[in-house]
């Protein structure tokens, strides 16, 4: 099996939902967030690719034009998580290339959450 990943980045806003008054993340904040999209496949084509790197550019155009410098709660119809948004993201992503297995979400350096199908 052959797995590859890229990277991207986006910056926005959210607000959780659902927790304590005191909770840091129920209050307005934001994150640099990064976006790593992992790929597989049990074959390589002519040029020995899973995929060009650069034909997930559309994946690029989606972050910047949906999601960079918005108000995440505003963008998802469910709370917006680094959970939550991993999924969703997979879901959108995945049907226009279906070598994607996972998504990662990291709000910061330290964290990351991932969506696998
Ligand atoms: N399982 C999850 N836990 C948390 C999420 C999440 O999406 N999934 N999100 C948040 C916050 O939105 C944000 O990511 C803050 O996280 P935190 O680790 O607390 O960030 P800090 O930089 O403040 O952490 P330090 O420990 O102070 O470095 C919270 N939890
Ligand atoms: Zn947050």
């Amino acid at each position: 099996m052959y797995k590859i990943s890229k990277q991207f980045a986006f910056s926005a806003s959210h607000i959780l939902e659902g927790l304590s008054e005191d909770h840091p993340c129920s209050r307005l904040h934001g994150h640099n967030y990064i976006i790593t999209v992992h790929l597989k496949s049990e074959t390589l084509n002519e040029v020995g690719f899973v995929k060009d790197y650069r034909e997930l550019s559309i994946i690029k155009e989606y972050i910047d034009n949906t999601l960079d410098h918005r108000h995440l709660n505003d963008v998802f119809s469910v709370n917006p998580t680094a959970e939550n948004i991993a999924r969703e993201l997979y879901t959108i992503f995945v049907k226009e290339i279906p070598q994607i297995y996972a998504v990662e979400v990291c709000e910061t350096p330290k964290t990351s959450a991932i969506y696998e199908a």
